[in-house]
């Protein structure tokens, strides 16, 4: 059964955590992402797994291999269910990644989901300058492999590479996808999708946050987002 995480991206901790306290019962899991993280640092991840949430820790690193081979050790202690790194940072910072987690966890007990991404659902074609005859598919598609080949447990990917993803890398390798749409909203995400649509693609956790914190009432769009998402029999 596929989860819906939604991001909590806010200026500040009370913000989050009143919107923690209203998706509370309606969600297991909740992303913390730049914004809210870089204001709060690391208290907020425990705010929220006190509150009884699974939080998704979307810092996204991409630097060196040392580099992130400790930024992602330091993640693994702030208590995260899952974390995350970006695929173009290449096969040995993607290996030095999965070695910082391993740290973490002998350091901790913990083993969070390490993630990396693929192409950012924000982005579509007009955003690269790809080689003729290459799609964002082809390249989505490409580092998911680099990811599997790394021993990384998934991907961040857009819901319309999922299914070529779990076909190439396998049924356990994680899709995680964000840009998820009830409707067009013509904001910046661009490859996007319904819950439903995603479900059947194959993605089995689902991202989405201003459909939900932005809602008369996030717990109400929410619970449509998982009607949605629990209508898909595979
Ligand atoms: O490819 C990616 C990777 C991460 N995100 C993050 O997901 C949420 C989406 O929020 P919405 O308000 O539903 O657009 C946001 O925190 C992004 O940083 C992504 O959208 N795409």
């Amino acid at each position: 059964m596929a989860e819906l995480v939604v991001a909590l991206d806010f200026p500040d901790s009370t913000a989050a955590l009143d919107m923690a306290t209203r998706l509370r019962g309606a969600v297991n899991w909740v992303k913390v992402g730049l914004e809210l993280y870089t204001a709060t640092g690391p208290s907020i991840v425990g705010a929220l797994t006190d509150m009884g949430f699974r939080v998704f820790l979307d810092l996204k690193f991409m630097d060196i291999p040392n580099t992130v081979r400790g930024a992602v050790r330091s993640a693994v202690g702030v208590g995260a269910d899952m974390v995350n790194v970006h695929a173009c940072g290449g096969r040995r910072m993607l290996e030095a990644a999965r070695e910082g987690l391993e740290d973490g966890a002998a350091r901790t007990g913990r083993s969070p989901i390490l993630l990396a991404v693929t192409v950012l659902t924000s982005m579509d074609a007009t955003d690269l300058a790809l080689p003729e005859g290459t799609s964002v598919a082809d390249l989505a598609l490409a580092y998911a492999r680099t990811v599997r080949d790394c021993e990384l447990d998934g991907v961040v990917c857009s819901g319309h590479e999922a299914q070529a993803i779990k076909a190439a890398c396998g049924a356990d390798f994680a899709c995680l996808t964000p840009g998820i749409r009830m409707a067009d909203a013509g904001d910046d995400q661009r490859r996007v999708m319904t819950p439903e649509m995603a479900v059947r693609a194959g993605s089995d956790y689902l991202v989405a946050g201003r459909p939900i914190t932005r809602a008369a009432s996030p717990a109400d769009a929410a619970a449509l987002f998982l009607e949605q998402m629990g209508r898909v029999v595979l």
